[in-house]
């Protein structure tokens, strides 16, 4: 699991179901959403109704059971696996005497914890404001908000203390803000990827495995570099693969079921540094019923966010629970692997992964058609000691134009010892 700080808030979780709607939550993610906010869920308070109070959500008996649960279990929040109105979510704080917040509000949470680049942040922020601007001012003792906790932090934190007026100014800029990292994203993200060591990003669904993944892949093998990676986020580090070298493996922040509306921009943003990896390892819990269905899912957000370009490899996770199932990798056609089997509690099949995605990077070949000049020579004569060149055109220039096909990694390394540097490459663009 994450690393996070340990508030230690215990809460009590309330899950309805509504015999009028048919858009049921699962309380078993809404458990695992809760924990993975860093929140201890210390009871779940059932019930059913056919549609929810417009006052209070619940019934006045579901409410007497909630109050009950809190004094029961020394609770510190109340936390609904339900979109609640802020007056629903304000009239049920009254009544209780404690913090409550909805499935929305956790949800915010989570991303406020995990969201890496500029623009996640900023994206979440907006979120947050907006989810909050509606719900102002509760009352919360100085002492909770001093003490942080769930919905009360991330950056929206202190502007639970401005007025709305200050909110909406707040607001204002973040979008004028986005607007421009996201003019500039582009350029950015073109720079970057000269420079960058490759990045293989773990995507999937909440509760699929990904931290746990993370963790076996980092921790318990030969490959997770010694060296400290500077970095104090806890979801990226370094490995070092062979043949392939320093590679970064990133965790994201799970798909979740039923993510309100209004979230999903700000999911989107937090997603947005897998649109610069070289792989993606999609990971996959193999036992889960709705498996098809979230594949599905999680590709079409891939190809929204423009990540559907990239090589995926799958991991199918948790072969533990088929029975009789080894570790095999499923290759394509041509041979090349597009999903392992694994499981990342028992660590079996975590070397054939490694193989795997060895593979695939290694995979990441380049086609170029290089202009070299009189003074090139050594390029040329590296690239040919290679057996990288499929063609060479001389020009009455006295340039040619040199057709190479060879990995990525080589090509770096061959640019590197005739001393030169990517962007110093004339390439003829016309004939790419
Ligand atoms: N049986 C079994 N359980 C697993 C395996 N991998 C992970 N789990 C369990 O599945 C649950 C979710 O694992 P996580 O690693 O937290 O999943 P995640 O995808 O990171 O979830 P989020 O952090 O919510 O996005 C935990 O209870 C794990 O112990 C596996 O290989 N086998």
């Amino acid at each position: 699991m994450f690393e996070r700080p340990d508030v230690g808030e215990r809460a009590v979780l309330v899950h309805i179901e509504f015999t009028a709607h048919d858009d049921v939550e699962d309380p078993d993610e809404f458990r695992e959403l809760v924990t993975s906010a860093g929140v201890e869920p210390v009871v779940v308070v059932t019930g059913s109704r056919k549609q929810p109070s417009p006052r209070l959500f619940v019934g006045e008996g579901k409410l007497e059971e909630i109050r009950d649960a809190i004094a029961a279990y020394e609770a510190d929040v109340v936390l609904f696996n339900h979109a609640l109105s802020p007056s629903q979510e304000r009239n049920i704080e009254r009544e209780l005497k404690c913090r409550v917040l909805d499935r929305t509000g956790v949800i915010l949470d989570i991303f406020a914890q995990r969201a890496r680049t500029h623009e996640g942040k900023l994206q979440v922020e907006l979120a947050q404001l907006e989810h909050m601007s509606t719900r102002l001012v509760r009352g919360w003792t100085h002492l909770e908000r001093q003490k942080g906790g769930i919905g009360l932090r991330g950056p929206g934190e202190t502007q639970l203390e401005t007025d709305r007026r200050l909110l909406r100014e707040r607001i204002k800029s973040i979008h004028k803000r986005l607007e421009k990292v996201r003019r500039q994203r582009n350029q950015g993200r073109r720079a970057r990827h000269r420079a960058d060591i490759p990045t293989v990003s773990l995507v999937g669904y909440t509760n699929a495995g990904k931290s746990t993944l993370f963790n076996r892949l980092t921790t318990s093998t030969v490959y997770a570099a010694n060296q400290l990676f500077a970095t104090l986020d806890p979801t990226l580090r370094r490995l070092e693969l062979p043949d392939i070298g320093p590679v970064v493996l990133a965790d994201t922040v799970g798909f979740i079921r039923h993510l309100p509306h209004k979230l999903v921009e700000a999911f989107r943003a937090t997603l947005e540094e897998t649109t610069e990896a070289s792989l993606l390892l999609h990971v996959i819990d193999c036992h889960d019923h709705r498996r098809d269905d979230n594949i599905d899912q999680v590709e079409g957000v891939l190809a929204e966010i423009g990540a559907d370009e990239i090589p995926v490899l799958q991991v199918f996770n948790k072969i533990d629970l088929l029975d009789g199932f080894v570790p095999r990798i499923d290759r394509n056609e041509e041979g090349i692997p597009v999903r392992v089997w694994v499981s990342a509690v028992t660590g079996d099949g975590i070397d054939i992964l490694f193989d795997a995605v060895v593979e695939r990077l290694a995979e990441d070949v380049v086609h170029y058609f290089v202009l070299l000049g009189p003074t090139d020579g050594k390029l040329r004569a590296l690239l040919h000691e290679a057996g990288s060149v499929l063609s060479e055109d001389h020009r009455d220039t006295g340039e040619s134009v040199v057709e190479v096909r060879l990995q990525n990694r080589d090509w770096l390394q061959l640019l590197s010892r005739a001393g030169m540097k990517e962007h110093e490459v004339r390439l003829d663009e016309s004939r790419a």
